[in-house]
């Protein structure tokens, strides 16, 4: 019975995502069905949800041609088991009759699901046998068809194509140290790879029970989320504003360079994660913590450097959040340009003339970034510093002709996508 309620947390964990929008994280907390769930099965429960949700497009078409009527019109519990089903069979490698019998089982014992077990039955046992409609849907069918066409729009159909590609594979772990100097030594002991010099990849687990945990000496960032402090090049002594700072990943790197950082967010609930994780690593002796909007904050003096992590659609980092492509709509998205394009003219006037600034957004939407510095520079306060192919390392093919850089996916290692934008005060 285990296996069927394993099934069952993982609908569970499908609709809370799908039909109530919420992260999968955020289901994990809130589905009373998968916190009943322990040890192995728990673990199951996600891998399947998990699964689903990173190719959930390709296999509503893959289940499309054994159902009499569309998918959508199911009721949310047998369209859920119905792609947890699908999962298991075209995914996880679960063996057939453990696929049919398991999730049927789920339905019955559910009561929201049980009129449809019959209807589920039928369905999964053509599905076990038939993967070729799954098989046959294009790479882009896992993202909803709205998000394929601004991701074409942007990238270009080669590097769309790639992206949605990446987005089929697991991530691993990756890590920042807090010693640059100590990355090689440290890789070693984790058994990790490093990564364009900046990052240690390991295998995704328990991030408290990696070695150096406790004593903070690394954290938790994705490579390509390292690379806007780096190409920032602050100096020790310099004065930094950090200006969308929670939850801290870039608030420490920066104050592993030695500068006098104010760290701000319109957030205090997500400023306490700074908080904590400043305190871990023990950063927090050069950085000062601002609770404020953007909009409503002027620091003392001009700063020497700014970093603006704007807020975003965060559509570069689906390989690690895939629902985000069905819980976000292009209503949705359309917001940020004119956010972003606010806070970026607010962040330039508190750099002094010669200072510098990165722009970044974690979207490979041109109209998060491109768009959105080309419309700022044109009021002639702030230049482009273009990004060399030096700099960009292992990055160097997303460079772009204004010299900003979209780090597109790589065939080196799975990452987020990141625009990064470096300017510097003009006047
Ligand atoms: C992309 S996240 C920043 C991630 C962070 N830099 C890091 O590396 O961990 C964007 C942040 O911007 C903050 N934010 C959004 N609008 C803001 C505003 N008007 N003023 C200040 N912070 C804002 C959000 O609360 C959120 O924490």
């Amino acid at each position: 019975m285990s296996g069927a309620k394993a099934r069952q947390a993982a609908a569970d964990l499908l609709i809370e995502t799908f039909d109530n929008r919420r992260t999968l994280d955020e289901a994990m907390t809130v589905s009373e069905s998968y916190s009943r769930m322990q040890g192995a099965d728990r673990g199951f429960a996600r891998a399947m949800a998990s699964a689903a949700l990173r190719q959930l497009g390709r296999i509503d078409k893959g289940l499309a041609p054994f159902l009499s009527r569309p998918l959508e019109t199911a009721t949310p519990p047998a369209r859920a088991l119905l792609r947890v089903g699908a999962a298991q069979a075209w995914l996880l490698g679960t063996p057939p009759h453990a696929v049919v019998s398991e999730t049927v089982a789920a339905a019955k014992g559910w009561a929201r699901a049980r009129s449809a077990s019959g209807f589920l039955n039928a369905v999964l046992r053509k599905a076990v046998n038939d993967r070729s409609h799954f098989d046959k849907a294009p790479v882009t069918a896992v993202w909803p068809d709205w998000l394929t066409v601004e991701m074409m729009t942007s990238l270009g159909i080669e590097a769309a194509t790639a992206l949605a590609e990446a987005q089929s594979v697991e991530p691993e772990l990756h890590l920042t140290p807090k010693d640059p100097d100590e990355i090689e030594a440290l890789a070693a002991r984790l058994g990790g790879k490093v990564l364009s010099g900046m990052s240690i990849s390991v295998p995704a687990g328990d991030v408290a029970a990696i070695d150096g945990y406790e004593s903070g000496e690394w954290w938790v960032q994705d490579v390509a989320a390292a690379l806007p402090v780096h190409l920032l090049g602050v100096r020790p002594g310099e004065t930094v504003l950090d200006l969308c700072a929670a939850p801290g990943g870039k608030t420490m790197q920066l104050a592993a360079t030695g500068a006098q950082v104010t760290a701000l967010d319109r957030s205090a609930t997500r400023l306490e994660r700074v908080q904590e994780n400043l305190a871990r690593t023990k950063l927090d002796a050069n950085v000062e913590i601002v609770a404020a909007k953007l909009e409503d904050w002027t620091p003392p003096v001009p700063a020497d450097r700014i970093l603006l992590d704007a807020p975003c659609s965060a559509l570069g980092t689906l390989r690690r959040h895939p629902e985000g492509a069905w819980i976000k709509s292009s209503d949705d998205i359309a917001r940020f340009p004119e956010v972003q394009a606010r806070l970026l003219r607010k962040a330039a006037g508190m750099l002094r003339p010669g200072g510098t600034l990165v722009y970044c957004v974690c979207t490979p939407l041109s109209r998060e970034g491109r768009d959105v510095v080309n419309e700022v520079v044109a009021d002639r306060q702030l230049k482009r510093v273009p990004i060399s192919p030096e700099e960009a390392n292992d990055f160097a093919g997303g460079l772009t002709p204004e010299g900003d850089l979209v780090t597109l996916p790589n065939a080196l290692y799975g990452h987020d996508v990141f625009h990064i934008s470096r300017l510097e005060r003009v006047v």
